[in-house]
């Protein structure tokens, strides 16, 4: 090897030890013998909050004063599972002695777990060897949320810095893109996880409905009302997290009502002539542009401030296809453990198809898409062109959605989204319970869209 070759190999190999220490999951920092700090990534200056500069050549102990990774030099054997706190933030790390020839040089700490929550739910997992997920625990939480590319870290990110208080958050993004188990992971991750999660979908419940099943009724609030009268979701979710999903939808009046609930942090049953006070942190969500509602007067702007207090935007799947291999692998297994099968992966052809396609329903249409050809493939590696409806093939042109104009691209949505569920349909001879369960959404939202789409 000339010296030139070597001088490039060894580049790369350092670009690649970069990349691999640098990685956005733990935490790395070592110091030589004397406690000088020679590398630190990228993970650990960001909890720090200092640059490369601020760290490299200082020592330990005047960046990090309660770390005792200077004792390893002297020790020089591992301490592993101690705990680091940094900036208020607690990790479980492991420090160990480095040795070149048997002589210690240095030490380095690493983190063991991004995070506690992360740290506990693996301990759970272990404790619980061979149960089944589902019977665990059935919120999703950040471990679930599965994607690799930078946007999804990002939304992994927002997530975990929003679990850390209590303040209204917005989660936006198309329809399938993941925002309840966001929302779910979120509350997991939250000092509420003890407390409830209460999920209402705005768009579902019929308008003369909403404000009951929101807000309850004291007895005797109206013919009917029950005896005792009924708490509304607010209540329901007292000391935990409420999901407003489609908020979108929320008709006007009841805008203003819960506008009041966010300023006041207490409820007015129906008929009730005192409040109720609350602990709830409210999460809403929405597949909708809500400035543009703002603008044409449909959403009230100071509720839209008032819920954008914090903003999470879900990306949409056609922007990360570079995460449908661990999609479809994750998402392989979910399915097997639910109908039972053994599908193993998928062909290298419907990966490409998948990749030129626009997703229009997101992870959930990714999910059916997965389900039909399991259920269709004769071979463990299913190949997607054995489903009998091809939403690829819908004429559009796929590899390119920026192309697509936004009213035609809506469209095209509509007709995806009509011949899925019409096809479901058939396979389940019309029944909506079983259809709305195959296409991995409530019932009502079924409903809603069949509605919509002039499904009758
Ligand atoms: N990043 C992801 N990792 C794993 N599963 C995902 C992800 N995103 C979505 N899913 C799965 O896709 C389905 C739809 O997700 P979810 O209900 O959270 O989407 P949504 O954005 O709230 O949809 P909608 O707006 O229609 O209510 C669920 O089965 C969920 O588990």
């Amino acid at each position: 090897m000339n010296r030139v070759v070597a001088k490039q190999f060894s580049f790369r190999q350092y670009d690649r030890l970069k990349t691999i220490l640098d990685n956005p999951f733990e935490g790395i920092m070592a110091i030589d013998n004397t406690g000088t700090i020679f590398f630190i990534n990228s993970f650990f200056l960001e909890i720090l909050n200092y640059t490369e500069n601020d760290v490299l050549d200082k020592k330990i102990w005047d960046i990090i004063p309660n770390c005792r990774l200077f004792e390893t030099v002297g020790q020089g054997y591992s301490i592993w599972g101690e705990t680091l706190k940094i900036n208020a933030r607690e990790f479980l790390v492991a420090r160990f002695p480095l040795k070149i020839d048997g002589q210690i040089i240095g030490a380095m700490v690493k983190t063991l777990f991004p995070d506690q929550t992360i740290a506990k739910e693996i301990a759970q997992k272990l404790a619980r060897p061979g149960k089944p997920e589902s019977t665990v625990r059935t919120l999703c939480t950040c471990l679930d949320i599965m994607g690799e590319t930078p946007p999804m870290l990002y939304v992994k990110k927002l997530a975990r810095k929003a679990s850390r208080t209590s303040s209204t958050l917005l989660i936006t993004g198309e329809s399938g893109t993941g925002k309840e188990i966001v929302a779910q992971a979120i509350h997991t991750r939250s000092v509420r996880r003890e407390g409830p999660f209460i999920s209402v979908n705005c768009g579902a419940i019929p308008e003369n409905l909403l404000e009951s099943e929101l807000f309850g009724y004291v007895e005797g609030a109206f013919t009917g009302a029950k005896k005792g009268g009924n708490p509304g979701k607010f209540e329901l979710a007292d000391t935990g997290t409420i999901l407003l999903d489609e908020i979108g939808d929320m008709p006007h009046y009841m805008q203003v009502k819960l506008l009041r609930v966010l300023q006041e942090r207490e409820v007015w049953r129906i008929g009730a002539t005192s409040p109720t006070k609350l602990d709830v942190r409210v999460i809403a969500s929405t597949h909708m542009d809500l400035k543009q509602l703002v603008k044409e007067k449909k959403f009230r702007e100071d509720l839209y401030y008032r819920l954008n207090v914090l903003e999470i935007n879900m990306p949409p799947l056609r922007d990360r296809v570079e995460d449908l291999p661990l999609l479809v692998d994750a998402l392989i297994t979910r399915i097997n453990s639910r109908i039972g099968a053994d599908a193993k992966g998928i062909t290298p052809e419907s990966l490409k198809i998948m990749k030129a396609y626009y997703w229009p329903g997101n992870v959930r249409e990714l999910e059916n898409i997965l389900e039909q050809a399991i259920n269709w493939s004769q071979d463990s590696i299913i190949d997607i062109r054995n489903i009998p409806i091809k939403p690829w093939e819908n004429g559009c042109d796929s590899g390119n959605s920026t192309v697509i104009e936004s009213q035609s691209f809506r469209s095209h949505i509509s007709d995806t989204e009509r011949d899925m569920i019409l096809h479901v349909l058939e396979q389940t001879n019309g029944n909506k319970a079983k259809a709305a369960r195959l296409l991995n959404m409530q019932r009502s939202v079924l409903y809603r869209k069949m509605e919509k789409l002039n499904i009758m």
